[in-house]
């Protein structure tokens, strides 16, 4: 949904601003051992969290000990209105990974699997740089399409398409007159 978020960067930006401060944006090590170029911060009730150990959900911030930043009442607004629209009436949320990404992050090809409910849809926002987002099929070697999404974009997949691989490719310098040289993407989940 082109530039859906628009009326809602301000207070999203205002509150980002606050969550960084209490939970700082880092960049996580997979249990292979690979630092992910993309940044991560989280909030709501549960974060995502990779170690060696693994992927997964939980309610405190291994980097402070403390518990996740509370979701702000205008991300859930904007999340719930986004599903709504996408005929995915009640989405509720109790998870939003918080993407940072600078020129040359990338995202590779995987599927948000880690949440225990897959009858609730991903609500995905994206703000700043444009990037080149790949929605590949329910098998890695699908091919993926490639959608170029910018400031103010909102992708749902939810249903059938729910398990869908999908990625970001190797971001271009390309300055936002708001973020400059960043890509922010929230990504909503039903974790529970
Ligand atoms: O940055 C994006 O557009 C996608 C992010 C994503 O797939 C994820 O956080 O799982
Ligand atoms: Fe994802």
């Amino acid at each position: 949904m082109r530039g859906y978020a628009l009326e809602y960067v301000d207070r999203v930006l205002a509150q980002l601003r606050q969550i960084r401060l209490q939970s700082p944006f880092r960049h996580m090590v997979t249990p292979g051992g690979y630092t992910m170029s993309v940044a991560l911060t989280c909030c709501g009730t549960a974060g995502w969290t990779a170690d060696r150990k693994g992927y997964r959900y939980a309610a405190i911030d291994p980097q402070t000990g403390q518990p996740w930043p509370a979701m702000p009442d205008v991300f859930l607004a904007l999340a719930r209105q986004a599903a709504d629209q996408c005929g995915y009436a009640g989405f509720t949320p109790d998870s939003c990974l918080i993407n940072r990404y600078v020129p040359g992050a990338r995202l590779s090809l995987h599927q948000d699997k880690d949440e225990t409910d897959f009858s609730a849809p991903i609500v995905s926002v994206s703000l700043g740089m444009p990037a080149m987002f790949q929605f590949g099929g329910l098998k890695r070697s699908d091919r993926p399409e490639k959608i170029p999404l910018f400031h103010g974009d909102i992708v749902v997949w939810g249903g059938p398409d729910r398990l869908r691989y999908h990625g970001v490719m190797a971001l271009k310098d390309n300055p936002h007159p708001l973020l400059g040289s960043n890509r922010i993407n929230l990504t909503f989940r039903k974790t529970a």
